[in-house]
C-alpha cells in the first residue's frame, strides 16, 4: 500500500506509515532561520532518534539523514496549545473530534503538543483520568492533562494529591460557571486554591459569573429569545470581568499563582493587567476565536451558521479581539490556546429551540498557528520571537515542561515546524482534518503557511499529506512548582513574620 491521496482526508493511517517511506529518525534541516522565545538565527538543526542533536550553521551529515531545505522559511518549535476537549462529554453529548482526529487537525496545522482537561466522573478524579488515559491510546502526537474539580470533599483533596505525585498532572480547573453542572462555589473554590499552593499546582478559572448567567439565561428565554444571538446577551462581557476579578482577589488571598483560561473580554483583560501592575501572578489566556472572531455572527439568519459560534464565556462585540491582540502582543496576556471543543451541525441543533442547549465549544486546534502568525506577525504587531513565545514557549514554561517542549535546543524534544512566510492558507471545512463539518474560521486566507510537521523526530506533516500512527502520542508527565512558584515561600514568610509578633496589650484599668 502506499500513500495514496485516497486515505480519508490524506490521512496515513497505521500500517501505511513505513509504506510512506517519508518519515526517518534522522532529519537534517538546512538553512532556515530557526527562532525560539529568546533569539532568532540563520541556523541548521541536525535531529537524531527524536531529540534535537545540535543547532548551528554548516551541519555536516553522513548519509541515511533525511534533508529538509529551509530557506527562506522560519523554523521554530512546534505550537503547544494549552486549552483542548477532545472526546469530552458535555451538554448531553460528546465532542466530535478525539484524540486521533483532534490530534491529526494539530499536526496539520503545527501545533504538535496539546493540554487537554480530565474531566471527573461523578466527581471522581481517578475514575476521570483513567477515562482520559482510555481516550488517549489512540493519540498520534504528545498530550499532558489539566484536571478539572466539579465537587469538593476530603477525597478530592486526597486524589489531588496523587494527580501531583503520581500522575503528572500541576493544574487543576475550576469552573465558576455551568450552573448545575460543572460549576463551584467559592467557598470551593478558596479550598481549591489552598490545595493548589501546597501542592505547587496552578489554578486555573474559567471566569464566568454562574449565577448571573442563568440569571440573564432566564432573562432572554422570557424575552422571547431563544436564538445563538440570546446567548451572547444572557452573559455580558461584566459577568466575565465580575468572576476575574474575584477569582484574581482570592488567589492574591491565598497568595497562589492564578491562571485565566480563555480570557475573552476587555473587562476580564483589564483586571488581569492590575493584578499584574501590582505584581500578581497572574497569567492570561486568550484563545484564537476571541483574538479574531466578532459576535456578529451570532445574529446571523441561518441557525447553522450561528450556532457554530457558541461557546463561552461568549465571543465578544467586534473591538474586544482588537484590544486582546494588542494585549497579547505587549505581554499583558501570555499564550494562545484554542478551547477547541468541536460539535457538528447536527449536534449544535441540540439547542435549535433554545440557546440554553446549544453544546458550546468552537474549533481552533488547526487554525491558530495560521491565524496568529497572519493577523499578528504578518501585520507586524508581534515579532517572530514573540509568535514562539505566545504559541509554544511559554506554555511550556508554565506548566513546568521546559525547555522538553517549547524550543529548539540541543536535547529539546525535536518537535518542529517549518513555515514558509511566503506561502498562503486557507481555512475550509471541505479540507480540515476536524470531524466537524464545520468551521468557525470558513473560507479564511492569510499569509503564512506550515509546510512541513515533526513530531517526535518524525516527519508527521508534509506536502499536506499527513503520516501519523494511532497509539504513538505519548502522555507528558507536568512536574509541579513551576516557575510561577519560585520565591513565593519566601513571600509567605515575611506575610506570616509581620503577623507574628501579636501585639502586648496592657490590660485597661477596670
Ligand atoms: C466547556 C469548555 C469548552 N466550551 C466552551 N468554552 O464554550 C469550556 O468552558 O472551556
Ligand atoms: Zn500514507
Ligand atoms: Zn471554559
Ligand atoms: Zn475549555
Amino acid at each position: 500500500a502506499s500513500c495514496s491521496t485516497s486515505e480519508p482526508q490524506g490521512f496515513c493511517a497505521v500500517g501505511y506509515e513505513a509504506d510512506c517511506g517519508l518519515s526517518s529518525e534522522k532529519i537534517l534541516i538546512k538553512g532556515g532561520t530557526v527562532v525560539n522565545a529568546h533569539r532568532k538565527e540563520v541556523a541548521d538543526v541536525y535531529i537524531e532518534d527524536g531529540i534535537v542533536v545540535s543547532v548551528r550553521p554548516n551541519i555536516k551529515v553522513g548519509d541515511h539523514v533525511k534533508i529538509i531545505d529551509a530557506t527562506g522559511k522560519y523554523v521554530m518549535p512546534g505550537g503547544i496549545d494549552p486549552h483542548t476537549h477532545l472526546e469530552m462529554e458535555f451538554m448531553g453529548t460528546v465532542t466530535i473530534d478525539d484524540f486521533f482526529t483532534g490530534q491529526a487537525a494539530a499536526l496539520a496545522g503545527g501545533t504538535t503538543m496539546h493540554i487537554d482537561f480530565v474531566i471527573p466522573v461523578n466527581g471522581n478524579l481517578t475514575a476521570g483520568l483513567e477515562s482520559y488515559m482510555n481516550k488517549a491510546k489512540k493519540a498520534v502526537m504528545d498530550y499532558g492533562f489539566h484536571m478539572a474539580i466539579t465537587k469538593w470533599d476530603e477525597g478530592v483533596s486526597k486524589d489531588m494529591e496523587l494527580m501531583v505525585n503520581e500522575h503528572g498532572i500541576n493544574s487543576f480547573k475550576f469552573f465558576m460557571a455551568y450552573k448545575g453542572s460543572l460549576m463551584i462555589s467559592d467557598e470551593l473554590l478558596l479550598q481549591g486554591l489552598q490545595k493548589c499552593k501546597s501542592l505547587g499546582a496552578i489554578a486555573m478559572v474559567h471566569a464566568e459569573n454562574g449565577d448571573a448567567v442563568a440569571e440573564g439565561q432566564k432573562r432572554m428565554i422570557d424575552l422571547g429569545i431563544t436564538g445563538p444571538e440570546g446567548h451572547a446577551l444572557s452573559r455580558p462581557p461584566v459577568l466575565e470581568g465580575e468572576a476575574t476579578a474575584r477569582a484574581i482577589r482570592l488567589a492574591n488571598f491565598v497568595n497562589t499563582p492564578l491562571y485565566v483560561v480563555h480570557v475573552m473580554s476587555i473587562d476580564a483583560m483589564e483586571e488581569i493587567a492590575k493584578a499584574r501592575k501590582e505584581g500578581q501572578r497572574v497569567i492570561g489566556e486568550p484563545v484564537a476565536s476571541g483574538l479574531i472572531l466578532d459576535d456578529s455572527w451570532l445574529w446571523h439568519p441561518d441557525y447553522t451558521t450561528a450556532a457554530k459560534y457558541v461557546m463561552s464565556p461568549p465571543i465578544r462585540t467586534s473591538g474586544h479581539d482588537k484590544a486582546l491582540r494588542a494585549a497579547l502582543s505587549t505581554g499583558v496576556l501570555q499564550l494562545v490556546g484554542t478551547d477547541h471543543c468541536t460539535f457538528n451541525s447536527t449536534q449544535k441543533a441540540l439547542g435549535s429551540e433554545d440557546f440554553r442547549k446549544i453544546p458550546n465549544g468552537v474549533n481552533g486546534i488547526e487554525e491558530r498557528m495560521h491565524l496568529i502568525w497572519d493577523k499578528m506577525v504578518e501585520s507586524g504587531q508581534m515579532t517572530v520571537t514573540d509568535y514562539v513565545r505566545v504559541t509554544s514557549t511559554e506554555c511550556a514554561k508554565v506548566f513546568n515542561i521546559y525547555p522538553r517542549k517549547g524550543a529548539i535546543l540541543e536535547g529539546s524534544d525535536a518537535d518542529i515546524i517549518i513555515l514558509n512566510p511566503n506561502a498562503s492558507f486557507k481555512i475550509a471545512s471541505a479540507s480540515h482534518h476536524s470531524r466537524s463539518d464545520t468551521n468557525v474560521y470558513e473560507g479564511t486566507t492569510g499569509k503564512g503557511k506550515v509546510e512541513a510537521t515533526i513530531s517526535q523526530g518524525r516527519v508527521v506533516y508534509e506536502d499536506g499529506k499527513l503520516k501519523v500512527t494511532p497509539g504513538s502520542g505519548r502522555y507528558i508527565r507536568m512536574p509541579p512548582f513551576g516557575y510561577l512558584f519560585d520565591g513565593m515561600e519566601k513571600a509567605d514568610a515575611a506575610y506570616f513574620a509581620s503577623l507574628n509578633a501579636p501585639i502586648q496589650r496592657t490590660k485597661s484599668a477596670a
